[in-house]
């Protein structure tokens, strides 16, 4: 039986949509491509979300048969569902083509107005339904983060599922604290521990966890914008409808350019981003670069990643980085149709940017 059939009434079932959560490099991009690559003969459609102008996280996916839309919108939390609508709208319109529907959120959204989305417009509803919000969760990094920023609670609280992620990086003892901070949050989420999101699909995907009644419970306007369309937000949105010129911190770090109902952090300006390019880098200049950038700058970087050329490399190279851990791999040739172009993102709080674009400059090849 196909999963879009309802086996007693042969009608067209509603597809269940994973909405994915997880703070900034938590490892939501890690767990798709094990979803992606598995093999477990279900056709997904993933949406993702970009932070940053230059799109870099649809390169770090998986070259598979999946089909992957982009919505470059910045941040999720405003703007997306309008986009959303429409996203899944066009997706409808090719029944049978896939089985289910995975959303990824940026890391620094909160899961509420994407999850809002599939009760808010009757096309929608009639045609797919919330199975579950998936949470994963850094280890190492969750319990700072639950201190000092409101999304990661939200995320963690409107859970259905948490994934403990990178419990490499933390003893036996950490981790236990980490879970019983979660479990004071959210209760009633099932709670998984990973390492690199290793973990039966299963057991995230096609749940039926979404409990309506809980949700209601913590956000009792969950359901208030009911039944409009197109792009707009909250009555108690106060940002400005029609220009939607949404700047949130991906533009060369002048932040989010609008105010908002939920904070987005305890300063709502904090969180920026910064993308920087060039040409083919000199590996001599950018690695001790980066290594220095890292250590002193990491407690604000909250995330960085990167797909570079290095001089002399025929592969594409990826960079990556929470905080201070960082690492990096060859990805691929560079294709020919290709540009040889390095792009960079830093998302973080209180950093310099101007120093940061000055001296990556200096990395580029001569
Ligand atoms: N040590 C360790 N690293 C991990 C683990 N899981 C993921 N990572 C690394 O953590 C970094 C972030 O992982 P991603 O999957 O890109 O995280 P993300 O949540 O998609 O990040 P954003 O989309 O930027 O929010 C990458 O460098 C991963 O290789 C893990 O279990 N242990």
């Amino acid at each position: 039986m196909s999963a879009t059939q309802d086996a007693r009434t042969d009608a067209p079932k509603q597809i269940p949509v994973t909405v994915l959560t997880g703070y900034l490099g938590a490892g939501k991009t890690t767990l798709l491509n094990r979803i992606l690559t598995e093999n477990h003969g279900q056709r997904y459609a993933v949406i993702v979300n970009e932070f940053g102008e230059v799109g870099i996280d649809n390169d770090l996916l998986v070259e598979s048969d999946e089909e992957i839309f982009e919505m470059n919108n910045g941040c999720i939390c405003c703007t997306v569902r309008g986009d959303l609508i429409r996203t899944v709208q066009n997706l409808m319109k090719r029944k049978g083509a896939f089985d289910a529907i995975i959303v990824e959120t940026t890391g620094v959204a909160d899961p509420a107005p994407v999850a809002q989305t599939f009760f808010m417009d009757d096309d929608v509803r009639a045609a797919a339904r919330l199975d579950a919000v998936v949470a994963v969760v850094d280890a190492r990094h969750v319990l700072q983060r639950l201190e000092d920023t409101e999304e990661a609670q939200d995320q963690v609280a409107f859970a259905d599922v948490i994934l403990i992620n990178k419990t490499d990086l933390v003893s036996d003892d950490e981790l236990a604290n980490v879970e019983a901070r979660i479990r004071s949050i959210n209760p009633y989420a099932v709670l998984h521990r990973s390492e690199r999101c290793g973990i039966d699909v299963a057991k995230v995907l096609d749940r039926g966890a979404f409990d309506l009644d809980r949700i209601l419970s913590l956000d009792p306007h969950f359901l208030e914008h009911g039944h409009h369309h197109g792009d707009e937000c909250g009555p108690d949105c106060d940002h400005d409808h029609h220009d939607h010129h949404h700047e949130h911190g991906h533009d060369h770090g002048h932040g989010h350019d609008h105010h908002h109902h939920h904070d987005h952090a305890k300063d709502p300006h904090s969180v920026q981003s910064i993308s920087l390019r060039a040409g083919d880098l000199d590996p001599d200049m950018f690695f001790p670069w980066i290594n220095q950038v890292t250590q002193v700058q990491g407690p604000n970087i909250l995330r960085m990643k990167g797909i570079l050329a290095l001089k002399g490399d025929p592969q594409r190279y990826v960079i990556q980085g929470v905080h201070m851990i960082v690492e990096g791999d060859h990805q691929r040739d560079w294709k020919a149709d290709e540009p040889r172009e390095s792009r960079l993102v830093f998302i973080g709080r209180d950093l310099n940017w101007d120093v940061l674009r000055d001296s990556f400059q200096a990395c580029a090849a001569q």
